[in-house]
C-alpha cells in the first residue's frame, strides 16, 4: 500500500482564528427573559392600524387525508399566518405562530383539515391576543391515476390552496383552490384542418368558497374540483400510458375538442351544480402548441346573488 503523508492542520478552533474569528466582546445588555425590552409590546399612537403582519413562506409538513388513493399522505405546506394589529401596538409576536404549529403537528407534520384548522386559528387568535387570524397553506396533492387501458398506475399530482380566516365577530371563512393540468384540443384546429389537429397542455386554477354544507368526512374538495377540471377536459393528463393508453387519450381528445372559453363554461356548471360552493372563480390557461404564447380565460360568480 502506497502511503500518503497527510498535512498536520490546525485545530479548528485555530483555524477559525486564522479565517477571522475574534473573541466575544464585553456583554452589557440583559440575558434573562424577564429583563429584556419588550419592543413589540410598547403601546403607544403608531399612525395606522396594520391589515395582515405575521410570517410568510413558511414550509412545513403537513398531513392530509384524500378522496382518491393514497387516502392520507405527508406533504410540504408553504404556510402564510397573519392577524391584524390595533394602531396603538407596535408589533406582533412573531414566534407564537411557528410555537403554535410545531404544538400542533405532533413533532411529526401538522394535521390539515377543515376541523383542526378552526381550532388552531381560535387557539392563534387567542395566544397573539388579537381578534382575528388569516392562514393561507399551499402544497402539492399527489393521487394514484391509472392508463385508460392498461390500467398501469403512476402518481400525478395538482396544487393545493387553502385560504382560511377567523375573526371574533364573523366567525371562519374558507376558500380552496385546486390547480390542475389537463390536456385540450383545438377546435378551430379540428374543424378547419383537413386531418390533425393541434392540442395543449392546459392549466385550470379553480378558487371557492366553501358553505356551511362541506362535511369533510363525506367529501374531499380536492378531489372533486379536480374532477371538475378533468371531466371536462378533452382528456386527462398520465403518469403511465403505454400504446393501447396513448390511443385511448388521443382518440378521446378528438372527441371532445375544448377552447379555453369551453373548460371555464362546463366547469362552472358543475361548479355551479356543487351545493357546498357558494362562490367561485375558474380560470384555463392553455401552453399552447402553436405560439409561443398562452389562451387564457376566467370566469367569477357568486351563487348567493341568484337568490
Ligand atoms: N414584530 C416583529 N417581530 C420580528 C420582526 N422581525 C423578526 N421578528 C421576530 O421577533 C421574534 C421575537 O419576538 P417575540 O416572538 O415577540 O418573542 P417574545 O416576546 O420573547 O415572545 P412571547 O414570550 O411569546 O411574548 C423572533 O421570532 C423574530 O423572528 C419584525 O419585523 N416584526
Amino acid at each position: 500500500m502506497v502511503q500518503i503523508d497527510r498535512k498536520k492542520l490546525p485545530s479548528k478552533e485555530e483555524r477559525h482564528k486564522l479565517f477571522g474569528s475574534v473573541e466575544p466582546g464585553e456583554r452589557t445588555k440583559p440575558t434573562e427573559k424577564k429583563d429584556m425590552s419588550d419592543l413589540q409590546n410598547v403601546k403607544k399612537d403608531f399612525l395606522f392600524k396594520i391589515d395582515q403582519v405575521g410570517i410568510a413562506n413558511v414550509k412545513h409538513p403537513i398531513q392530509i387525508e384524500s378522496g382518491l388513493v393514497p387516502k392520507q399522505q405527508t406533504t410540504i405546506g408553504n404556510f402564510e399566518m397573519t392577524s391584524s394589529i390595533k394602531q396603538n401596538h407596535k408589533g406582533t409576536n412573531m414566534s407564537r405562530f411557528t410555537e403554535l404549529l410545531h404544538e400542533y403537528s405532533n413533532g411529526h407534520a401538522f394535521p390539515i383539515s377543515i376541523s383542526k384548522l378552526k381550532l388552531f386559528m381560535k387557539h392563534l387568535t387567542d395566544k397573539l391576543e388579537q381578534n382575528d387570524v388569516k392562514i393561507s397553506v399551499t402544497f402539492p396533492w399527489f393521487f394514484e391515476r391509472k392508463g385508460p387501458a392498461s390500467g398501469l398506475p403512476g402518481m400525478n399530482y395538482a396544487n393545493a390552496t387553502i385560504e382560511a380566516s377567523y375573526d371574533v365577530e364573523n366567525g371562519y371563512t374558507f376558500y380552496v383552490t385546486l390547480d390542475g393540468a389537463i390536456t385540450t384540443l383545438c377546435p378551430c384546429s379540428k374543424e378547419i384542418s383537413e386531418y390533425s389537429a393541434h392540442n395543449q397542455r392546459g392549466n385550470v386554477s379553480i378558487r371557492v368558497l366553501l358553505n356551511q354544507q362541506y362535511d369533510e368526512q363525506a367529501s374531499d374538495w380536492k378531489a372533486d374540483l379536480l374532477e371538475a377540471a378533468e371531466s371536462n377536459a378533452s382528456a386527462r393528463i398520465h403518469p403511465v400510458l403505454k400504446r393501447p393508453d396513448e390511443k385511448m387519450v388521443t382518440e378521446q381528445a378528438y372527441e371532445n375538442p375544448r377552447f379555453v372559453e369551453d373548460i371555464v363554461r362546463l366547469v362552472a356548471a358543475d361548479l355551479y351544480e356543487m351545493e357546498y360552493v357558494d362562490q367561485f372563480t375558474v380560470t384555463c390557461q392553455n401552453e399552447e402548441s402553436i405560439h409561443l404564447h398562452d389562451a387564457f380565460a376566467k370566469i367569477t360568480y357568486d351563487k348567493r346573488e341568484d337568490q
